[in-house]
């Protein structure tokens, strides 16, 4: 694979560089992380700027999915997982221990590698969280979980089954219906840990096509091992090795001129 053969289209590279330049939504301050006594990221530093996309690439075990179970401090649902620095959302530290957890993952939501929907309808799985956080009339319940769907694509393809179950749909579907699920709560920031990694090449287009469209509204950070995709998608891409941040810059920097010759030895594939 050559480095240019990654190079993003070019249609809309003048408006990913002014997202570049929008307000910092997350930022992490010297951040580590331990599992027990394991050190699996250490002291780590960027910010995300929001409304972009930030992909998180590197090879199996670098941390990429560490760092981003962090931004929702789901890890603190597992025990002897620590995590020290500090992690600012819109200049707060999200490590403090007097964070609200539940607001916290309302503000951070997150879609995970294989599709998870709840073993209920189709309508259910996206009432579910807007109920946890809101009380709704059931017409304003139905307009948000149209909305949800709509946003997620999926509409569509489920209007005329809301009340199946949420299990019968194909798998870039479940994904789908995991991001309208996501995106009902009204997120600011959504996480994306390999969301098209379990699905084909269609579903897969059907996803990067949302992440492009979702941008406009969210800060959206995305784990991938695949770097077509990362270049595809996201504005701004951070390389990972061995838990420690080794280049982080706009994406078409990274896959064209990266800096370390790490990140180049990488996305050249010679290793990883
Ligand atoms: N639950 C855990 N307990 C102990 N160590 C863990 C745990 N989960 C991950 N690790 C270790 O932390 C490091 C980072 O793992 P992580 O899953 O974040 O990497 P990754 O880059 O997302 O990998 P992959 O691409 O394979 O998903 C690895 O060394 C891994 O073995």
């Amino acid at each position: 694979m050559t480095v240019q053969s990654l190079v993003p289209p070019t249609a809309a590279r003048d408006e990913n560089a002014s997202r570049l330049a929008n307000q910092p939504k997350i930022e992490l301050k010297d951040v580590s992380f331990f599992y027990g006594k394991s050190k699996a990221l250490k002291d780590i530093s960027l910010t995300l700027p929001e409304r972009a996309v930030t992909a998180f690439i590197g090879p199996s075990g670098c941390g990429k999915s560490t760092l981003l179970r962090m931004f929702n401090r789901i890890y603190e649902m597992y025990p002897n997982q620590r995590a020290e620095g500090q992690i600012l959302l819109d200049g707060e530290n999200i490590l403090d221990r007097s964070q609200d957890l539940n607001l916290l993952r309302a503000r951070v939501g997150m879609v995970f590698q294989k599709p998870t929907p709840f073993p209920m309808s189709i309508y259910e799985n996206i009432a579910f969280g807007i109920r946890l956080y809101e009380k709704l009339s059931r017409s304003e319940l139905d307009g948000r979980v149209e909305q949800a769907l709509r946003r997620a694509a999926l509409w569509e393809e489920v209007k005329d089954k809301l009340s199946s179950s949420g299990l019968g749909l194909s798998g870039g579907q479940q994904q789908r219906l995991c991001i309208a699920r996501t995106v009902a709560v009204q997120p600011e920031v959504i996480l994306l840990d390999e969301p098209a990694s379990a699905l084909d090449p269609i579903s897969t287009a059907k996803i990067e096509e949302l992440i492009d469209e979702l941008k406009s509204d969210y800060t959206i950070a995305i784990v991938t091992h695949n770097m077509q995709q990362a270049a595809r998608v996201s504005d701004l891409t951070a390389f990972m090795y061995l838990g420690e941040l080794i280049e982080f810059d706009h994406t078409e920097k990274v896959f064209t001129s990266p800096s370390n010759p790490k990140t180049h030895e990488y996305i050249t594939g010679r290793f990883g």
